[in-house]
Formats: C-alpha cells, sequence, structure tokens
C-alpha cells in the first residue's frame, strides 16, 4: 500500500514581495490546499485576526513553545519570533491534504532539513526599488522596520538558490498562475512516481 500524505508547499521571500497576497488570490481558486496559520510575537496589525492572521503569542508563550517542541521551524526575525505550529502540519499532510506555508528564508530553511520532499518556492521582486515601494505603500512599518526588513531582504535573496523554484512576482496574476502550475506539476510527478513504484512491487511479486 502506497502512502498517500499531502504535500508540503513553502512559499518565501522577502517582506514585502507579495506572499500574502498572491497566497491569499491562490487560496481564492484552490480549496484543497490547506493554510497552516503561524504563531508570532509581533504585535497584531490593525485589521488582522488572532487565529485568522496569526496566532498571536507573548514572548514567554513563544518559549514555552520551542521548549516543548511544538514548532516545526521558527526563526527570529526583525526583533520578533515567528513559527509553524508542528502538529497541525503533520497531521494535516498525513491526512493527505497538501499543506501551504508562507515564511521567511531561515524557516524555509529549517523546514527544507526536516522535510526535503516539501517544495521550495521562491517569491521575487521585480526589483529591490519596487520591494521598497511595496512595503512603504503597505503602510504598516516604521521608517526604521522598513530598513531593517529590507536589510534582511538582501540575505535572504542571497539563499534564493537553495530553492526549487523561483517565482517572478511582476503581476499577481502571472505570479499566482506560476505558483499554481507548480502545484499541478508536482501533483503529476507524485502520481507518476507513485505508479512507477506500484508497477515495481507488481513485477516483483510475479
Ligand atoms: N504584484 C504586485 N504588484 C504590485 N503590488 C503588489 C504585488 N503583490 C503585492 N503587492 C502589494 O505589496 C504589498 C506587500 O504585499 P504582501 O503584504 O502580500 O507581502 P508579503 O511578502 O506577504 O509581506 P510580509 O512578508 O511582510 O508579510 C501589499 O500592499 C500588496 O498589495
Ligand atoms: N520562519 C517563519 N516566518 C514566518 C512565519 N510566519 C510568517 N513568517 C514570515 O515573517 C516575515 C514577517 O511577517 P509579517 O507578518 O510581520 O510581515 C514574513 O517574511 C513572513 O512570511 C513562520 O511561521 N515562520
Amino acid at each position: 500500500m502506497i502512502e498517500e500524505k499531502g504535500i508540503l508547499f513553502v512559499l518565501s521571500g522577502p517582506s514585502g514581495v507579495g506572499k500574502g497576497t498572491v497566497r491569499k488570490e491562490l487560496f481564492q481558486h484552490d480549496t484543497a490546499l490547506r493554510y497552516s496559520i503561524s504563531m508570532t510575537t509581533r504585535e497584531k496589525r490593525q485589521g488582522e485576526t488572532d487565529g485568522v492572521d496569526y496566532f498571536y503569542k507573548t514572548n514567554e508563550e513563544f518559549e514555552s513553545l520551542i521548549a516543548q517542541n511544538k514548532l516545526l521551524e521558527y526563526a527570529k526575525y526583525v526583533n520578533n519570533y515567528y513559527g509553524t505550529p508542528r502538529d497541525y502540519v503533520e497531521k494535516t499532510l498525513a491526512e493527505g491534504h497538501d499543506v501551504f506555508l508562507e515564511i521567511e528564508v531561515q524557516g524555509a530553511l529549517q523546514v527544507k532539513e526536516n522535510f526535503p520532499e516539501g517544495v521550495f518556492i521562491f517569491l521575487f521582486p521585480p526589483s529591490l526599488e519596487e520591494l521598497k515601494n511595496r512595503i512603504v505603500n503597505r503602510g504598516t512599518e516604521t521608517e526604521e522596520l522598513v530598513l531593517n526588513r529590507l536589510k534582511a531582504a538582501r540575505d535572504e535573496i542571497e539563499m534564493m538558490d537553495a530553492y526549487d523554484y523561483v517565482v517572478v512576482n511582476d503581476q499577481i496574476k502571472h505570479a499566482v498562475a506560476k505558483v499554481k502550475s507548480i502545484i499541478q506539476s508536482e501533483h503529476c510527478k507524485r502520481e507518476r512516481i507513485a505508479k512507477q513504484y506500484k508497477q515495481l512491487l507488481e513485477d516483483d511479486i510475479k
């Protein structure tokens, strides 16, 4: 019997590149994907909801989750903790559903160590100038935080080669279409491998 686990998709890339925008658009059409809501110690932004955008935690609560090994990965990013709940991801994959993570690069590299079979997609900005404009125009960060995030972005872009796919987020609809086709082709690839494996087992029995 071939195990039918879901596929873990990880979307990352610098702050402001449009990960959340692409993910929300993708989820309008792909109802089979399951989004893993992250934990964070950062302040809730206007319009965000606990349990929808993030699970908001204090530093003490977050460090207790780390100590209990409850996080699949976590990172300190621009002075706040961010992390992925382990139980949700493992249980949802085991039930056969695909799981989608939207996380920064340090965390994505940790996931890659534990789930090398995951699919890692790096969302790339059309230019650094456009990246800056997107963060500034979003209006969620102070000038100092914009600079810190742009500084982090340079280090993150250097890690792009560790990913399976790079998608440029020039126009949202193009970026979403590319992510959709990556998801479809990964499914086809795994179905093909599963068929070949089944055939091998049958040949072995004969
Ligand atoms: N293709 C695009 N063209 C123009 N603007 C875009 C595009 N994609 C996203 N944006 C805008 O850029 C801003 C940042 O997008 P978003 O919040 O999705 O980025 P993010 O990568 O999720 O950021 P963070 O990592 O900080 O959460 C938003 O105001 C969004 O509307
Ligand atoms: N390593 C992780 N990074 C995460 C997680 N959830 C979100 N993020 C990333 O953090 C930055 C900042 O997010 P913001 O909401 O404050 O703008 C961004 O790159 C997110 O993708 C996580 O669970 N682990």
